[in-house]
């Protein structure tokens, strides 16, 4: 693996002290840098970097150098809420938005997640595995150098075997981190309509026992919410997920106050994802937690709900995330560029915190972070390079647009 030298970067972003982890309420307005700055990448890590005037000035001959030539340089976005492996896009849902049917009569009219479901049944593996592939690898054209990935479209157990196996494949090929998460409970299969508690049995005793049996799955999800999975439910199905070791990381009052916050908080979750229908007792319940939010404002602008009370969680000194929840339905894009400028246009955050959320943040809510998420001596080197900026606000200022100019993952131009 050849070395590669970055130099006449106009601003080197991300450099929290190597102990930094996660970033809560106000530390989120943090982001140190330096400007007119190096950096050297040496076996995929990040080796050393400092100002252009205490550039080394005997560098072995087999380190490429690439000019930054004034573009800034930021550490990889980390996304950690993501649908990738699904067997068809959605569009006929997206004309029905549009004629002004919402998320929940669509889903009530046999679309939704189990529409989904029923093209991911019959889809083969490879199929499967070659779009998500697709959506994967154009998702790290666009910067992002970790992602979290879920089942949740099986609703069988074939099915979510199925899913889970794509997502071990792309562990396999892809050089970035991946952390996959089981959501059986994503909706109830129509066989279960009547029989809510036989598909929670059949998660807990059939499912869960072959997925940890194969170590399928790093966290357990649940779509928690009113229609979908019951507070109960959820609180059964972290319980027996626990058992297999398998933390949390939840869908929590996406659609109204669920009560998810509260039961995701009582087991630890790693994350509670979404919030856009938030409350004082659900930040009050994260304020006394190490529960990350994550909030997906591209989701809200798609489908057109409210966007998440982000100033009320960061004023409560709670960590929050931001990630993309890419994904036929509810977000079809994956694009965490778009996701920070909307960060900063619609959730209020400063670019800032909007691209700490989408870093370090991100990469603590798929427990990455002492790996990725900052720019660190030793931490994996997958950043990107963008084009001459004016300042940092740029970025996503340009909302829609992309600066990036070069990806660099493990070390290497991609
Ligand atoms: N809300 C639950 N799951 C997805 C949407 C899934 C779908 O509509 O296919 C979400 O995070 O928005
Ligand atoms: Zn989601």
């Amino acid at each position: 693996m050849s070395d590669l030298l970055i130099t006449n970067i106009r601003s080197l972003v991300g450099l929290h002290p190597e102990n930094t982890l996660l970033l809560r309420g106000s530390q989120m307005q943090k982001l140190p840098g330096i400007e007119n700055a190096w950096l050297l990448c040496e076996g995929g890590k990040i080796k050393d970097f400092g100002s252009m005037d205490q550039l080394p000035d005997h560098l072995p001959n087999y380190i490429v150098t690439h000019d930054a030539n004034g573009g800034f340089v930021f550490p990889s976005w980390c996304d950690s809420h993501t649908h990738i492996v699904f067997a068809a896009s959605r569009e006929e849902e997206f004309v029905m938005k549009i004629d002004g049917k919402s998320y929940e009569d669509i889903a009530a009219a046999g679309g939704g997640i189990l529409n989904s479901a029923r093209k991911l049944q019959v889809a083969t593996a490879d199929d499967l595995y070659d779009s998500a592939a697709q959506r994967l690898t154009d998702m790290t054209r666009q910067g992002t150098g970790a992602v979290e990935i879920k089942s949740g479209y099986g609703l069988s157990t074939d099915s979510e075997l199925k899913m889970l196996k794509v997502i071990r494949r792309l562990k396999e090929n892809f050089s970035i981190p991946i952390k996959a998460s089981f959501l059986a409970a994503h909706a109830y299969p129509p066989e279960y309509k009547n029989n809510h508690e036989g598909y929670i049995k059949l998660i807990i005793e059939e499912m869960l026992p072959r997925i940890a049996d194969e170590g399928l799955a790093d966290y357990m999800d649940t779509f928690c919410e009113h229609g979908f999975f019951s507070v109960d439910d959820t609180d059964r199905l972290l319980q027996a997920a626990a058992k297999y070791g398998l933390k949390p990381k939840i869908h929590a009052n996406q659609l109204s106050v669920s009560g998810g916050v509260q039961v995701g908080v009582k087991h630890q979750a790693i994350s509670v994802d979404h919030l856009e229908a938030t409350d004082d007792a659900a930040i009050e319940s994260l304020a006394a937690s190490n529960t990350i939010a994550t909030l997906l404002p591209s989701c809200s602008f798609y489908i057109n709900i409210p966007f998440a009370n982000a100033r009320g969680l960061i004023n409560a000194n709670i960590p929050v995330a931001v990630a993309t929840d890419y994904n036929p339905g509810s977000t079809p894009s994956g694009n965490m560029n778009l996701v920070v400028s909307l960060a900063c246009i619609k959730l209020r955050m400063r670019p800032e915190e909007a691209i700490n959320a989408a870093t370090i943040n991100g990469a603590a809510a798929m427990e990455l972070s002492a790996e990725v998420g900052s720019i660190a001596k030793g931490k994996k080197a997958n950043l990107f390079i963008t084009r001459p900026m004016s300042s940092l606000a740029f970025l996503p200022y340009s909302f829609g647009q992309s600066q990036i100019e070069t990806i660099v993952l493990n070390g290497k131009i991609s």
